[in-house]
This record gives C-alpha cells, sequence and structure tokens, in this order.
C-alpha cells in the first residue's frame, strides 16, 4: 500500500484520483509515502527518510521547508493555475467593495434600529458615496497565473492597467490582455496606481515591498489589495497613512493582528482560493503529479525539482533524486553496467543544486543495482518502479 498523509482537507474530487486498492489515505499516520497540504505550516515536521513528494494542493509554498525537502530527494509539487479564476474574482469583488464603501454601508444599516429606518438609510447613504471603476488605474504587482487573469478582467471593465513583473514567462506575455501597460519598475507602479494588487510569492526578496518609502509614493485615496501573503505589505507603515486618510483602504486576505479593526481594512481569512471549484482544480491537479511521481517518477510542476517525464520503456524503472555535480550520470550508468544490467533508456534533468535521473532496464532489477546505487557519493534516493 502507498501512504498518503493528509494535514488539510482535501477535495474528494482530488483524493477519487488515488485507487484505494493500491493507497491508503489518512490525516494521522507514520512513514507517509506522501503528504497532501494546503496552507498547514510543515517547517517543524519531522521528514521521514520514506517521504517521496509533498503536493501543495494551491500556488503558495511558504509553509513547506523547500530547501530541507531538496536534501532529502523529497519532490514538492504545486497546482500553478488551478484557484486563479477564484482568486481573480475575489480582487475584483474586492475593489468594488472598497470603492463603493460597500463594507461601511452593509454596517452602517446593520447598526440602525428599525424605528424610523426609511429615514435613516436616506439620511446616512450622502457618507457612502462611491466611485467607479472605469478609467481608474490597477497596477499589478506579479503578472503570473492569477496577475494575468485580474489584469485581463480589470482591463474588460473599463480600467487602465499597468504591471510590473520583471521575470514574466512567455506563457503569462501571451495571455495578457495587449492593452496591459507594463511599467519597468514597481515605484512607478506605485505612483500611478489609483489601486494596487500584489500577485507575487512571499520569499526573502518580496517582504515588506510594500514599505514606508513605496507607500509616499501612492495617489491619494490608493487602495490596497493584499491577496498574495501577509509580510509582503509592512502594515505598521501602511496604518499611518489609512489614519490620516492618504490611503482609502487595505483589503487583506491575511488579517495577522488587531489591525484588522480598523475602519480601512477590510479583512477576509485566507479566502482566495476557498471555492468548490478551485479546491477541486488543485487537488485533482496536484493528485494527478504526485501519482505519477509515485508510479512512473516523472516530475511535472514540482517547486524544487525539475520537470522529467519520459514514457516507460522496459521491464523497470530506475528514479534517482541527487545532486546536481559532474560525473553523476556516469557513476549511475557504470554502476549500472557493473551488475549486467541493460539501459533501455534514460533521462537526466536538472534544476539549481538538485538534478534527477530517470532509467529504464531491459530487466527486472536486482538488489544490488539498488545496493550499489545507494553507495554512491551524493546520490540521494532510489527507487525501482
Ligand atoms: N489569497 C489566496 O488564497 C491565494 C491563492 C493563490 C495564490 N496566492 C498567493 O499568490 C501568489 C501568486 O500566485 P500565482 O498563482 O499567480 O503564482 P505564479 O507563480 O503564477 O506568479 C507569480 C509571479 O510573480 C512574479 N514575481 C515574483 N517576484 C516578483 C517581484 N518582486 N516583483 C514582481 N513580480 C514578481 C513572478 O515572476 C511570477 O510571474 C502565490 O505565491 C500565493 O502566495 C494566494
Ligand atoms: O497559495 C495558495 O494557493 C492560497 O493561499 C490558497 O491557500 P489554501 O489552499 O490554504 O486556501
Amino acid at each position: 500500500m502507498i501512504k498518503i498523509l493528509t494535514l488539510n482537507n482535501i477535495s474528494l474530487i482530488g483524493l477519487e484520483k488515488l485507487p484505494r486498492k493500491d493507497y491508503e489515505i489518512a490525516a494521522e499516520m507514520s512513514n507517509p509515502d506522501a503528504i497532501l497540504v494546503r496552507s498547514a505550516k510543515m517547517h517543524d515536521i519531522e521528514i521521514n527518510d520514506n517521504l517521496k513528494a509533498v503536493g501543495r494542493a494551491g500556488a503558495g509554498v511558504n509553509n513547506i521547508p523547500l530547501d530541507k525537502m531538496s536534501d532529502k530527494g523529497v519532490v514538492v509539487f504545486n497546482a500553478p493555475g488551478a484557484n486563479a479564476n477564484a482568486v481573480k474574482e475575489l480582487v475584483i469583488s474586492s475593489m468594488l467593495l472598497a470603492s463603493r464603501n460597500i463594507c461601511q454601508a452593509w454596517n452602517y444599516v446593520n447598526s440602525l434600529p428599525l424605528d424610523n429606518l426609511k429615514t435613516a438609510i436616506e439620511e446616512g447613504k450622502k457618507n457612502y458615496t462611491g466611485s467607479e471603476l472605469p478609467g481608474k488605474t490597477l497596477g499589478i504587482v506579479g503578472l503570473g497565473s492569477i496577475g494575468v487573469q485580474i489584469a485581463n478582467a480589470a482591463y474588460a471593465l473599463g480600467m487602465d492597467v499597468i504591471g510590473f513583473d520583471p521575470n514574466i514567462t512567455i506563457k503569462s506575455a501571451w495571455k495578457l490582455s495587449a492593452g496591459v501597460e507594463q511599467v519597468l519598475s514597481v515605484d512607478e507602479l506605485f505612483l500611478r496606481s489609483d489601486f494596487v494588487s500584489f500577485h507575487i510569492p512571499l520569499l526573502e526578496g518580496t517582504k515588506n515591498l510594500l514599505n514606508k518609502e513605496r507607500i509616499a509614493l501612492l495617489p491619494k485615496d490608493a487602495t490596497i489589495l493584499n491577496f498574495a501573503r501577509d509580510g509582503i505589505v509592512d502594515e505598521e507603515a501602511l496604518m499611518i497613512v489609512l489614519d490620516s486618510g492618504k490611503v482609502k483602504y487595505y483589503v487583506t486576505d491575511f488579517p495577522i493582528d488587531d489591525k484588522k479593526n480598523h475602519d480601512r481594512v477590510i479583512a477576509l481569512p485566507h479566502l482566495g482560493a476557498s471555492t468548490v471549484e478551485a479546491e477541486d482544480n488543485c487537488a485533482i491537479m496536484v493528485i494527478n503529479q504526485v501519482r505519477d511521481y509515485l508510479e512512473n517518477g516523472n516530475i511535472l510542476n514540482s517547486v524544487n525539482f525539475p520537470e522529467a517525464s519520459m514514457p516507460r520503456a522496459g521491464k523497470e524503472r530506475l528514479a534517482i533524486t541527487h545532486k546536481n555535480i559532474p560525473n553523476m550520470v556516469g557513476q549511475i550508468s557504470t554502476t549500472i553496467a557493473d551488475s549486467g544490467a541493460n539501459i533501455v533508456d534514460m533521462l537526466n534533468k536538472s534544476k539549481g543544486d538538485i538534478a534527477y535521473t530517470l532509467v529504464d532496464l531491459e530487466h527486472e532489477i536486482s538488489p544490488s543495482v539498488f545496493n550499489n546505487l545507494k553507495q554512491v557519493k551524493d546520490i540521494l534516493t532510489v527507487r525501482g518502479l
């Protein structure tokens, strides 16, 4: 049985992709072969020697200790784009919530006594006059799966859209509406945007990307939307301009402390990817990838390992994780040849310090091949499939 540990609720439609005759799935178990996770923090968990893969049913992987996983030859997968539409819809709704003062107006109506309600409503509405989106400028930091979808939707609503992403992929650039303008610095984006929306991963280099100096660049009445991660916006600095009225609203999917109660903060409980459709899409995508890795050794959409796929040939396959240093392929093929086995097909790929080799053999693998390969310095894991 292949053992799968789930650290969060994972959509059942996704879990159905794992046949129960071969897979045992539980929220608590020892020595799993793979872990499925959403936002549960994995930094302090012990990585057992049997662990081969982690499947993040979502986009962000800042809850997973990637370096530790790589050192142990554990492949971490995510589900790029599978929840992008869900986030897009929530960001567009949030711009409308902010521009029409909907949360504050709703609170006002909820607070009214029932006697004389109609008069109070008509009296009070002047305090919630809003503005419309067409003609306003939306600045998007990060034009990946989510940023591109938001850019195109906002442009279609009549907004002027500008975007900053120094490492935009060709795939994203192809999808981006021609009307979206590229800006060459994040500072220029802050200077020009009525709405700023972040769609970047939380990394060392993106911490406090919106800091005190950059907040000063924002035009009056700007709205900041953070559906990326807490830590990307310096909230202490932002509170000062929210208090002074310079910035109109801060909409965040990641409330961290009592700042959530500020009049000009619209705080949501990390709802971006919480739709039935996104939960299904993410689970199906990542489980298919994890299963193909466990059963065939193929790697698609890993954040720490290279892409590596090869149609099966021969009798048995070796899947080998190792360091990306000279002569690893030489040592692997010599070790196999020395044991008398014949290679039918072979693939070697690398990403940063990590490399991965698939070898299809004509005949079944003898235990000595495993043992000899495991002795090779800088090989991390060896599996026979
Ligand atoms: N609120 C939610 O529920 C929710 C849902 C999904 C994703 N997210 C967050 O959104 C992030 C983005 O998701 P995605 O699916 O679009 O990822 P993605 O990898 O498709 O896109 C991220 C983009 O950010 C760009 N980027 C990285 N650093 C940058 C920088 N300093 N300046 C400008 N651009 C930069 C990259 O080049 C890439 O194009 C995730 O990492 C996650 O933290 C949140
Ligand atoms: O990075 C992501 O995909 C989102 O933050 C969603 O997280 P969740 O799967 O815990 O909702």
